[in-house]
C-alpha cells in the first residue's frame, strides 16, 4: 500500500501565524551532559504546519482536542480540486460529487511558497457549512492556514462548520496529490487540555 505524505514538516524557520510562536527544537539535554542520551524539546503555537483545530480554539465553551471522537481523522477521504479562486462556497461543487463523502479535502493551492506564510488565501464562504453538512461531511481538510480570511476576527467559518458539526484540519500539503478517494490517517495528540494538535497526516491508496 503506498502512503503519501500530506503533512508539512516542522522545522525552524517555517511559517507561523504572524505574531504567534515560532516553532523551536533543541537538544536541551545532550548525551554528552546526560550521560545516555538526546532530550529534544519543541516550542511551537499548536496553529503550526498541519494542525486540527478542536472547537475550544474559537469558543470558550468548546470542546477541547481529547473530546473530539478520532474517528473523524480515520477513514475514507475524497480530495477535490478546486484552484483559482479566492473563496469557495456551494456553487463551486456544481460539478462535484460529495455522495457519501465524510472527509472532503481541498486542494487548492493558494499558498503558493511553502516557506513562507501567504499574504491572502483561498477561504471558506459562510454558506458552505450548511450544505456540506447536507452532503454528510464531518471533516474539512484545506491546504491553507485557515479556513476564513487571514484577517477575519468573526471566523464565519470556523463557527459556521463547528455549528454544523463540521471539524476542521488546516494546513495539509496537497500540491502532490492526485484527487481522488484515499485513506486519510491523521490523528491528533492526546493533549487534554488544547485547544487543538498537530498531526501526521498521510494518505493511502490501495
Ligand atoms: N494562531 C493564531 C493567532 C492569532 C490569530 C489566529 C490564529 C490562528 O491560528 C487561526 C487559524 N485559523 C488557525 O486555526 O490555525
Ligand atoms: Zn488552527
Ligand atoms: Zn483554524
Amino acid at each position: 500500500m503506498k502512503i503519501i505524505e500530506i503533512s508539512r514538516p516542522l522545522m525552524a524557520g517555517m511559517p507561523t501565524w504572524p505574531g504567534d510562536t515560532p516553532f523551536h527544537y533543541v537538544v536541551n539535554w545532550p548525551k554528552a551532559e546526560s550521560g545516555s542520551v538526546n532530550v529534544g524539546k519543541v516550542t511551537m503555537s499548536i496553529h503550526t504546519g498541519t494542525h486540527v483545530d478542536a472547537p475550544f480554539h474559537f469558543d470558550d465553551g468548546g470542546r477541547k482536542i481529547a473530546e473530539l471522537p478520532l474517528d473523524l481523522y480515520i477513514g475514507e477521504a475524497r480530495v477535490v480540486e478546486l484552484t483559482g479562486r479566492s473563496s469557495i462556497g456551494p456553487e463551486d461543487f456544481a460539478q462535484v460529487d460529495l455522495d457519501g463523502v465524510e472527509r472532503l479535502l481541498l486542494k487548492t493551492l493558494s499558498w503558493s511558497d511553502p516557506n513562507q506564510f501567504p499574504s491572502t488565501i483561498c477561504h471558506l464562504r459562510a454558506d458552505l457549512p450548511a450544505f456540506l453538512a447536507q452532503k454528510g461531511i464531518r471533516l474539512i481538510g484545506v491546504d491553507v492556514p485557515s479556513v476564513d480570511p487571514l484577517d477575519s476576527k468573526e471566523l464565519a467559518a470556523h463557527h459556521g462548520l463547528h455549528q454544523h458539526d463540521i471539524h476542521i484540519l488546516e494546513g495539509l500539503l496537497l500540491d502532490h496529490v492526485e484527487p481522488g478517494d484515499y485513506e486519510l490517517i491523521a490523528l491528533p495528540l492526546l493533549l487534554m487540555e488544547a485547544d487543538g494538535s498537530p498531526v501526521r497526516a498521510i494518505l493511502r491508496r490501495s
